[in-house]
């Protein structure tokens, strides 16, 4: 550890000196060195304030795989990948030799139990109930009014109030604030009112932001170091710490109003499928595929993994799309001519206008387009983390050993010229679109926001109803301008969302 802090503080001075003299000296043609005892840290550090691009520029010149190497005799080397070979054969072929294990539960144990932690057996049970709930019909029905009801009296009357006062905003955090509240009312029948003119404290979503960043440095520090700063509380770990006791104090509320309110429902009427639809009473009422009602401990796990994955993903793919729209007015204005082709509308307050029937939406090919364009150049989760079990070569020809850490770099694969051209760093929605007008369909080990194999994203098909439900309302009836000189970067997290969000100006179309 007081190494690591020597060579930190060492580069640090030399950095002041001369930066550019720096990049050269630690890195070799833009690949990292690899230093005696400290391995490729002196790379790390001077590149921990954008990570997410240097990978990608490791794995475009290394062919799409390098091994990086961490300081010695500590577990922080790993694998980066982005060849889409390798790709298919870690997630899809050979999947039950590369697992989530040990390694992953040192990032999430937060999440205990949960889908998105387990492995085997334990996992294509969680799986198969997550299935049954997504593909239940009232889940469909349930959502869309979930979703239009947000739209109506909670996002169109936000952006009302701050469009008639020309106020600026936190776009990212109106969109996070949108979709917890969408994803608390399907996920436990309760909505925590987030998104509204007011703007309460969001004490989940802190938690989030604080355990997912923690997540991401555990990965890259010593075990040693991060387990010193929990012990210390401090720093990264004791932000980590609060979040999971706020995680805890939210979750058994709800977990505990929800097993009343069932319990009253199923005394009064035998029954409350039809009344109360959302993933925990799927859970509590012993639903014949989610087996006896299973301990609180095994709900409170699944029922965080659920709001992380539903509402932490899409709402940052939404900020992204409005960064990347209002810098291509060709294609904004594409997307305006396609709703008003193929949506009917119904008129709200203040004369806004939103989609009457989503399953039109289908019918938006343009936009569904850009937001594959949005996913391939800023996926959500822009890794996804995989450790080896036993020593094999990849396809590329790389040994890996037992116990090796696999990062597949999701964000790299998105900027690989050998995957999508010379352009690969281009917005440009018409790549998705073939001869025939329809969205050309990419393999998942090229086109990975969703990863691929039995673990891809169930809630693929959701993410998209969602995400164009929300951006048809916005995009149609207002104008979002973004603040000129804002520094716009990704946070270190496993989530690649914006550092300090997204500060915009709206415009309404018409009065
Ligand atoms: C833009 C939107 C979304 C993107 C890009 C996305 C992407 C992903 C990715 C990359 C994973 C793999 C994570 C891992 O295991 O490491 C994943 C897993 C998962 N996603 Fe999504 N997701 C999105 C939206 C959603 C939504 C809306 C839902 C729920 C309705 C959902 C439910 C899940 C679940 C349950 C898993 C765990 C699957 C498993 O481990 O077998 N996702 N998603």
């Amino acid at each position: 550890m007081m190494a690591v802090l020597f060579v930190y503080l060492g580069f640090m001075v030399l950095g002041i000196i001369s930066p550019c003299f720096l990049y050269r000296f630690i890195d070799n043609n833009g690949l990292p060195r690899n230093w005696p005892f400290v391995g490729m840290i002196p790379t790390l550090l001077l590149n921990i304030h954008r990570p997410h691009d240097k990978v990608a520029q490791v794995l475009r010149r290394s062919n799409g795989t390098f091994f990086y190497r961490g300081l010695w005799f500590t577990n922080t080397s790993f694998l980066g990948t982005s060849d889409p070979e390798n790709v298919r054969y870690i997630l899809s072929s050979n999947s039950s030799v590369y697992l989530k294990g040990p390694e992953w539960l040192k990032q999430f144990d937060i999440f205990g139990e949960a889908l998105f932690n387990s492995d085997g057996e334990a996992w294509k049970c969680h799986r198969r109930v997550f299935h049954a709930f997504l593909n239940h019909p009232q889940f469909r029905k349930s959502l869309s009014m979930v979703l239009h009801q947000r739209i109506e009296e909670a996002l169109v009357k936000v952006l009302e109030y701050v469009s008639g006062r020309e106020m600026v905003v936190n776009l990212q955090d109106l969109l996070v604030r949108h979709a917890f509240d969408i994803g608390c009312i399907t996920g436990v029948g309760f909505n925590p009112g987030l998104l509204c003119i007011e703007l309460p404290e969001n004490r989940f979503q802190k938690a989030m932001s604080d355990t997912l960043e923690a997540a991401f440095y555990r990965y890259v520090m010593p075990d040693s170091l991060w387990k010193l700063q929990s012990w210390l509380q401090i720093g990264k770990e004791k932000k980590r710490s609060d979040a999971w006791k706020d995680f805890d104090d939210l979750l058994t509320q709800f977990i505990s109003t929800q097993r009343h309110k069932s319990n009253k429902s199923v005394e009064s009427s035998g029954s409350n499928e039809e009344n109360d639809f959302n993933f925990l009473n799927f859970f509590l009422t012993g639903h014949e595929i989610t087996g006896p009602t299973p301990k609180d401990s095994l709900i409170r796990d699944n029922l965080m993994q659920f709001l992380l994955a539903s509402d932490g993903t899409y709402s940052l793919t939404l900020t992204w799309f409005f960064y990347l729209i209002s810098k291509a007015p060709m294609v904004e204005n594409k997307i305006r001519e396609e709703i008003k082709r193929h949506l009917s509308m119904k008129e709200v307050e203040g004369s806004v206008q939103i989609p009457s029937n989503y399953d039109e939406l289908s019918k938006l090919t343009y936009l569904h387009a850009a937001l594959c364009e949005t996913l391939r150049l800023y996926p959500p989760i822009p890794f996804e983390f995989r450790t080896c079990t036993k020593q094999e070569y990849l396809p590329s020809g790389h040994r890996v050993d037992q116990n090796t850490r696999i990062i597949i770099g999701i964000h790299a694969m998105g900027r690989m010229e050998s995957l999508w051209g010379e352009d690969c760093y281009a917005f440009k929605p018409e790549r998705w679109i073939g001869e025939d007008g329809k969205i050309k369909r990419e393999s998942p080990t090229k086109f990975s926001a969703f990863i691929a194999g039995p673990r891809i994203c169930p809630g693929k098909e959701v993410s998209f109803l969602l995400m164009k439900a929300t951006a048809t309302a916005i995009i149609h009836n207002y104008n979002v301008h973004v603040v000129e000189g804002q520094n716009i970067g990704p946070k270190n997290s496993v989530l690649y969302q914006m550092k300090k969000g997204l500060m915009v100006r709206v415009k309404k179309r018409w009065s």
